[in-house]
């Protein structure tokens, strides 16, 4: 195989596959669960959206890198305009073809970015084997490697690793509004197309505190909304969110729960969220909204799910399922006046089909 970097790359998968590429982007290796997205654009969104801390992005679409990579561009109240956060989650990439960039945005490739931030890149593989692969036998975890060859893997289970402490804040973030009222934001990573969605609905103050932050903490900033924000990793194994929700969900201010705020909500109130075998990695997925009766074409990016109707809370409305795999993408309580939904009303990227899911949210706090 000739390289155009010349560099070998190897996909080493848990099952015992190993698949020869070409290395691109930072010369290493990682660990991560290999998943696909069938996006055909938005990988500058997609490599920095936190949610996929721990995973290693299979690009269906055979070209990947032709407009290039955006200047960072950021709101005057530090909200980010064009990524999802401020660097790479991804922990590798895989393309088909990786290609030069030609837009007149582009400050530079997507293998000089992915060589700044220390994360590898493979390319010239059969994308379309490894994604049917995975839709056999379900997500594998695997290490994708640039330029190195390893010779044992060693252990790995990325659903009993909490990678929340990697995405979420520190610290209170603020991202100051025009009106002097609050929005929290319970933070475990969450897209900055998200902040940007919430603050152009309110133009409200938006506070972002750190995902295992108490009720108490949450409280005292006397929000008129509350945001349990998206987020990488299993949401079974943070107890202590699921706590917070329910402790939150008491006081009966308007709750948005998104991805894995969604998921969060779910386990809080009493329903259950399961691994799914592949996932929902994309920016064309219907929805039908069973309130109305409409559809939507959403983006998504999510591994768990609530897989049936029966795995739902108690005393919660269903509100949107995808008709193709009957999976529940969003339920609603008007009585504890919480909108929760699973796929992302923000579409960052992805059609904007449903984001007067923020409008709706804002009338609940109004
Ligand atoms: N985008 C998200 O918030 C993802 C939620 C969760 N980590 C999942 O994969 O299902």
């Amino acid at each position: 195989m000739i390289c155009k970097r010349n560099r070998k790359g190897y996909l080493y998968l848990y099952d015992g596959t190993i698949i020869e590429g070409c290395g691109f982007g930072s010369q290493g290796y990682n660990f991560g669960e290999v998943v696909f997205t069938t996006s055909m654009n938005g990988y500058p969104e997609a490599l920095t959206d936190p949610s996929y801390k721990g995973q290693i992005l299979i690009i269906t679409h055979p070209l990947v890198g032709n407009y290039g990579v955006p200047k960072m561009k950021v709101m005057d109240n530090n909200i980010i305009d064009n990524f999802e956060s401020e660097k790479i989650q991804v922990e590798g990439l895989i393309v088909s073809e990786e290609t030069e960039p030609r837009k007149w945005n582009s400050y530079m490739s997507l293998h000089e970015w992915l060589s700044d931030q220390g994360i590898p890149g493979l390319s010239d593989v059969d994308t379309r084997f490894l994604v049917k692969k995975i839709r056999d036998q379900g997500v594998v975890p695997g290490i994708i490697s640039s330029g190195v060859e390893l010779s044992e893997l060693k252990k790995y289970n990325y659903d009993s690793i909490d990678f929340t402490d990697l995405t979420s804040p520190k610290e209170i973030i603020l991202h100051k509004g025009k009106i002097d009222k609050n929005i929290v934001v319970i933070d475990c990573g969450v897209k900055h197309g998200i902040l940007k969605g919430i603050y152009e609905s309110f133009y409200y103050n938006i506070i972002r505190v750190p995902c295992k932050s108490n009720a108490n903490e949450i409280m005292k900033f006397n929000p008129g909304g509350i945001v349990f924000s998206n987020g990488p990793g299993n949401p079974n194994l943070l107890n202590k969110l699921i706590d917070t929700y329910n402790a939150i969900s008491e006081y009966k201010i308007p709750i948005l729960g998104i991805c894995l705020g969604h998921q969060i909500g779910t386990l809080a109130l009493g329903g259950k969220v399961k691994k799914m075998k592949y996932g929902h990695r994309a920016i064309n997925k219907p929805v039908i909204d069973l309130t109305t009766e409409k559809s939507y074409i959403t983006t998504h990016n999510h591994g768990y799910a609530i897989l049936s109707i029966k795995d739902l809370p108690n005393n919660v409305k269903p509100w949107f399922i995808d008709p193709d795999d009957k999976i529940i993408e969003g339920w609603i309580s008007e009585e504890k006046k919480i909108l929760s939904v699973q796929f992302h009303p923000e579409a960052r990227p992805g059609p904007l089909d449903t984001t007067w899911i923020f409008e709706k949210f804002k009338k609940m706090v109004e």
